[in-house]
């Protein structure tokens, strides 16, 4: 498939013919084909395709038990597919070359739900995990010094390097995750609820860091979410699974176009509306800006570019 975007239309969304889209060049670092996932005769995902831009936050969404972590799970290697390929940053990880995984895993961080911290260690010594793991030979000084700068950026004080999971508040527990799945200098970035259980300032803070960290550090980021002040506030695309499928993925300018229910039920029901109606706030810098890069890709409102559905194309 070319690495141009042709993208397929949602059957019932006119694409507005005075509008140029411009089509996305860039690469894919992580592409799913046909994606099958199965727990005894249950499919949690069926044909699923899905690609991911290079440098954009990608939002996920679903109901409760739709796959989103499963998903996340098989791109990462975590989660043997019944069927179809993904390949992330150009390595085939699933089938029979699922040993390429061993090779790519120093180039993606992961936070998991809940942070997953290990409790008896230090947020320092958290961050050295990944580090001892994949470099050996770094000196205990140097080792030091790298968790210290990595807690640093994931916005805590430099002593909270010293500190246990337990004297930590939650969006501190979360950052020291962040600068945990930080440790590698990671391309890619996946996020499993990260604002889960964070006061709406705390998360608002959060998202911040994210967007910025994405920007200046050039990351590709998975975020699975219910947050929808997220959603609007930082992510580039949002992808949405249901039916064990990517059924629609754009901006959500984009997919407020489509008239699938559960997507009008969730962006357009009572939080959606309340998250949609914060947005001016962005704009006058009150809470942090969002969408940038999609915004230069394709305009939103209703003149935006038609919405790709199943990932013929793109999803
Ligand atoms: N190891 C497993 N064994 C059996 N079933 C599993 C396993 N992992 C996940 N599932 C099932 O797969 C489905 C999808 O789970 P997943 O955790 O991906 O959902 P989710 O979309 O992330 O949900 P939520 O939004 O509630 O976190 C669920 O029905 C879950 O019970």
């Amino acid at each position: 498939m070319s690495e141009t975007e042709t993208p397929t239309d949602i059957a019932s969304l006119e694409p507005n013919p005075d509008v140029e889209v411009a089509a996305f060049t860039g690469d894919y670092p992580i592409i799913i084909k046909g994606l099958t996932n199965r727990f005894g005769k249950v499919a949690v995902h069926e044909n699923l395709d899905l690609k991911v831009r290079r440098g954009e936050i990608l939002g996920v969404v679903g109901g409760s038990g739709t796959g989103k972590s499963v998903l996340m799970r098989s791109i990462i290697g975590l989660q043997i597919p019944d069927e179809g390929t993904i390949e992330v940053l150009g390595h085939e990880i699933t089938g029979e070359h699922a040993d390429e995984v061993v090779g790519i895993r120093n180039r993606w961080g992961v936070l998991f739900q809940g942070g997953a911290l290990f409790s008896t260690l230090t947020v320092g010594e958290n961050v050295q995990v990944p580090l001892k793991q994949f470099y050996p030979e770094l000196s205990p000084r140097l080792l030091d010094e790298i968790a210290i700068y990595k807690t640093i950026l994931s916005g805590l004080p430099p002593e909270a390097a010293a500190k246990y999971p337990s004297e930590l508040s939650g969006g501190m527990k979360k950052r020291a995750g962040l600068a945990r799945a930080l440790a590698l200098d990671p391309e890619l970035l996946f996020l499993d609820e990260p604002t889960a259980g964070l006061d709406p300032i705390g998360a608002a803070r959060f998202d911040e860091l994210l967007r910025e960290l994405t920007d200046t550090l050039g990351l590709t980021v998975f975020l699975i979410t219910h947050d929808l002040d997220t959603l609007h506030a930082i992510c580039d695309r949002v992808a949405v699974l249901a039916d064990g499928k990517v059924i629609a993925v754009g901006t959500i300018a984009e997919l407020l176009r489509s008239d699938h229910p559960w997507i009008q039920e969730y962006f357009n029901g009572p939080r959606g509306r309340v998250a949609q109606a914060a947005r001016p706030l962005q704009s006058a810098g009150l809470v942090p800006q969002g969408n940038a890069a999609s915004e230069r890709a394709a305009p939103a409102g209703p003149a935006a570019k038609p919405l790709d559905k199943t990932a013929q194309g793109e999803a």
